[in-house]
């Protein structure tokens, strides 16, 4: 047969031969998709091994190196049990020194990091800082000789900050960040980097490239994340004080999790420039830095270090509002507001009783508690989801090509991430079905992604009318604070926070409205405590899950976040530290 165009005929066998050429070149092309696609994977493996053994490496070199150049036991233990308080003030008339506070931190991080796997890598530079500090005269900075640890995606000269994702290996920071410079000014030394979960987007602690970090008190279990490392070294004891970030939680849930203390400012109130989040353009709801520590002395000890006029100076988008000792120091008696329960799934037993635990001692103290009703809960988790998710996780799946995802990650990465919309409906009519919980669907199809700009403005409007709306809920109950659970339960089984996913409304609930939240520890999981749970209502899958995961848990740690309107940092820690004394003295007479 020949078919005949306009200027030349075609045959059989010249149709037969361009069949061939097409196939052929497709053939070609899709195999040379396919051995990219393998090489690529295959150079990622190699660096992603190539890091950990230097991690590895770095970190017995340190062992190593103390062997020769430790403290005696006795003298590093002597170190290792003094307050932020007292650490602060030997080390600032000079009956400690520098050097000998860092050795005792560094021989802590690397013994229980051999279990715990929490530190990345040590921080060489430390040492030389350290001896500058011992030879120096004249005044002394606040955090003269305070050996400090830091997240992994702090930004720190000469260091990678990859966040767990082998895309940012090989990328070592030009500079210290805004917070490490202020820190590194007022006479701390950081000397530890510590570890967090891929991408940071989820409460677990493991990367493929660090590997997995544990609880202190039970291995088997998290930490908590995404400030994993930190939680974990400083609850074991192998830091005093620690930096990380939180975006829904991150710095509040290890810390609740590992029973340690921290504060989440307002953002804006101290500099977020140079840590890496992968998502650095949502704005709406943005991740906030800030510090952790074994007492609530050392988060004022760090707030007060950094709200100065170098931070100001070096990120003018930071108001210069200095620590305000008249509000930290106040006495006057305060309407607090307080809630066990979310609207979603309710908290644990031990969850609860912490905050009434925390809630008599307020009211002993002369204060006034109020119960509050959390307004909307589920608008709260859709806007939390619209807005950091907003972009259909593209930046997430474009930092992840090519990568290794973590089996830690893996389910969140799917469904959450990658998952085409009308999957992610699929899921949610299963949750909302099945699991008899509307709010996932809601989630997760906002994390499809926002379709226009009209929509995204939408999301704007919303979400400041929900900060209105929450705000109005404070004035009408004239409410100056607010208590709630650190968390809805204490630490479970490793690898298993997707299964219960829907608590971190208990923590992002603060990152929508932007409020400052501290956590702080107040009690431990009694057996009582593991009885009631028999009793913990499970309406819907997640809270089903939670049940099922919590059991076991006597003896971990349990904190409360104490919370109050933007930039009021001060009055959150004034609360904390009225509660941490109160209990301390509770401890002394029983
Ligand atoms: C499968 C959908 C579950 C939806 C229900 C719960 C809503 C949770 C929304 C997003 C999950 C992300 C978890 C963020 C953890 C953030 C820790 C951090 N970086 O501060």
């Amino acid at each position: 047969m020949k078919f005949k165009f306009s200027s030349f005929e075609v045959d059989d066998g010249m149709l037969h031969s361009a069949a061939v050429i097409t196939a052929a070149t497709f053939s070609c092309l899709m195999s040379g998709f396919v051995l990219q696609n393998i090489w690529r994977k295959y150079i990622v493996r190699q660096r992603i091994k190539r890091r950990r053994e230097e991690s590895k490496l770095s970190i017995q070199k340190m062992g190593d190196y103390l062997m020769q150049h430790g403290l005696s036991v006795d003298k590093r233990n002597i170190i290792l049990d003094m307050p932020m308080a007292e650490l602060q003030r030997k080390l600032q008339n000079g009956s400690l020194k520098a050097l000998d506070v860092l050795r005792a931190y560094q021989s802590k991080a690397i013994e229980v990091t051999k279990d715990l796997n929490c530190v990345v890598e040590p921080i060489w530079e430390a040492e030389e800082q350290a001896i500058a500090c011992d030879f120096m005269t004249g005044k002394k900075s606040p955090l003269h000789g305070i050996p400090v640890s830091l997240k992994e995606n702090y930004h720190v000269q000469g260091y990678d900050s990859t966040g767990g994702m082998a895309k940012f290996i090989d990328c070592p920071q030009p500079d210290d960040n805004v917070i490490v410079k202020t820190l590194k000014e007022q006479g701390a030394i950081p000397f530890m980097r510590t570890n967090l979960p891929q991408t940071m987007m989820v409460y677990e602690s493991s990367n493929p490239i660090y590997g997995e970090t544990r609880n202190p008190h039970d291995p088997k279990r998290g930490p908590g994340g995404s400030s994993s490392g930190e939680g974990c070294l400083i609850g074991a004891g192998g830091s005093v004080l620690g930096f990380g970030t939180d975006i829904g939680g991150s710095l509040r849930i290890p810390a609740h999790m590992c029973g340690v203390c921290c504060l989440k400012p307002t953002v804006g109130r101290i500099s977020t420039e140079g840590t890496h989040e992968v998502h650095k353009g949502a704005t709406l709801v943005p991740g906030a830095t800030g510090p952790l520590s074994r007492d609530v002395d050392g988060l004022v000890l760090a707030m007060k270090s950094l709200l100065v006029s170098h931070m100001f100076e070096l990120d003018r988008s930071v108001p210069p509002i200095p620590f305000r000792p008249e509000i930290y120091e106040d006495h006057r008696p305060l309407r607090i507001g307080y809630f066990h329960d979310i609207g979603y799934m309710p908290s644990v037993p031990a969850c609860e009783r912490g905050v009434r635990e925390v809630r008599e001692i307020l009211e002993k103290n002369g204060h006034t508690l109020i119960e509050f009703k959390v307004p909307r809960v589920d608008k709260a988790l859709e806007l939390f989801a619209q807005c950091v998710f907003g972009d259909g996780c593209k930046t997430f799946t474009d930092a992840l090509k090519y990568d290794v995802v973590d089996p830690s990650f893996k389910l969140t990465y799917f469904l959450i991430h990658q998952a085409p919309e009308w999957l992610k409906r699929v899921a949610g009519f299963f949750y909302r079905t099945v699991g008899h919980d509307p709010i996932p669907k809601k989630v997760l199809v906002a994390a499809a992604g926002i379709k226009s700009v009209s929509k995204w403005w939408g999301v704007v409007e919303d979400l400041q009318a929900y900060r209105k709306k929450f705000e109005m809920e404070m004035r009408a109950n004239k409410l100056d604070a607010i208590i709630s659970p650190g968390f809805a339960y204490a630490a479970i089984p490793l690898g298993k926070a997707f299964l219960t996913v829907g608590a971190v409304a208990y923590t992002n609930l603060y990152n929508v409205i932007n409020y400052p939240a501290g956590s702080l520890p107040v009690t431990k999981v009694t057996e009582e405590d593991e009885k009631l749970l028999e009793n913990y209502p499970t309406k819907t899958l997640y809270a089903k899950n939670i049940k099922k995961l919590s059991k076991g848990s006597v003896g971990l740690p349990i904190n409360v976040q104490f919370v109050a309107p933007p930039y009021q940092e001060e009055l959150v820690l004034r609360l904390m530290k009225e509660v941490e004394t109160s209990i301390k003295l509770g401890e002394r007479h029983s």
